[in-house]
């Protein structure tokens, strides 16, 4: 069974910007902007709308740059996060009722306060590679095996 899940990564210059989750699933730690497939919606859509509840940004030219498989042991649910970027948007990013979002300097991505597996392929986003992952969860802070491989193609 897999559970449809986006990632939004919002670049500038030298930084990305990443939200505080003050609520729920990965509260406590920095992340993209993201969430559920709704039914009826595409998962570009949901990746759209989601962007704007949690950050108040708008983009019409998200590119999908990421598919990773979650598996947590002794759970049959898999969550199959698609990961979009983009330079360009509108609006300001405004703290809402999930997220609270800072600027970071790519120097300076807070890896120790976000999910384990950012560290692995955030350099893979961040050089403009496509990839695909696969990372097996043992609760929340433990990768028992993973894959990451570059494509060319999503
Ligand atoms: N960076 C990163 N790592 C993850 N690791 C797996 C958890 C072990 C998951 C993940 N997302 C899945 C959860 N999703 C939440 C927003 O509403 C649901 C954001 C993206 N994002």
């Amino acid at each position: 069974m897999k559970k449809l899940l986006t990632l939004v990564l919002i670049t500038r210059p030298n930084q990305v910007l990443l939200g505080m989750k003050k609520r729920g699933f990965g509260q406590g730690r920095w992340n993209g902007f993201g969430g559920k497939v709704e039914k009826g919606e595409t998962i570009l859509e949901a990746a759209k709308r989601e962007l704007f509840e949690e950050s108040s940004l708008k983009s019409d030219d998200l590119k999908e740059i990421g598919l990773i498989d979650f598996e947590f042991v002794g759970d049959p649910q898999i969550l199959e996060v698609h990961v979009f970027t983009t330079s360009k948007f509108e609006g300001e990013p405004t703290e809402s009722s999930e997220m609270r979002p800072q600027w970071f300097n790519v120097k300076d991505i807070p890896f120790d306060t976000m999910w384990p597996d950012d560290h692995l392929w955030f350099p893979l986003f961040l050089s403009g590679t496509k990839f695909k992952g696969y990372f097996l969860f043992e609760g929340h802070d433990k990768i028992l095996k993973q894959t990451l491989d570059k494509v060319d193609s999503l």
